[in-house]
């Protein structure tokens, strides 16, 4: 299964770095099953195939890069997860005052921020961070 993750997320046609200037190409003996002559001997098989990179270089940063990006995930679960309790409370206030859960009104301002940022997935992004605060409408 990591596996295939790997082979859809990075070696798909359209991935980041398959096309366009600086790629570069890997012909010949790799392709071939013959010993890759920009991998080093230390560099282990697991490294190359988790990062998908052909030579240490390359796999070494991308390693580290994968830390970086694992530890920005678990601030950014983490920052979600005080969004959907801070979203309670509203909610639950709302509620108990004889209104509703959800307010259309705030949710367009959110989705709006999010646009702006970040384009059109801002919004999908949005909406399924709306989603998670105040669940399904
Ligand atoms: C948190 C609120 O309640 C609901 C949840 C929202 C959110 O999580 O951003 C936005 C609007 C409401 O549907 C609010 O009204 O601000």
């Amino acid at each position: 299964m990591v596996v295939l993750l790997e082979q859809l997320t990075s070696d798909f046609p359209g991935a980041p770095g398959q096309q366009g200037p600086g790629r570069s190409v890997i012909s010949g003996p790799c392709r071939s099953g013959a010993p890759n002559p920009q991998r080093s001997p230390q560099m282990s098989v697991t490294q190359t195939e988790k990062t998908g990179a052909r030579t240490d270089e390359a796999a070494t940063l991308i390693t580290g890069a994968r830390e970086r990006i694992d530890a920005l995930d678990d601030r950014i679960i983490g920052l979600i997860q005080e969004r959907m309790a801070v979203s309670a409370v509203i909610q639950e206030s709302r509620i108990a005052s004889g209104g509703r859960r959800v307010n259309l009104n705030r949710e367009m301002e959110v989705l709006a921020h999010y646009r702006d940022a970040l384009g059109k997935p801002g919004t999908a992004l949005a909406m399924t961070m709306l989603e998670l605060c105040r669940g399904r409408i």
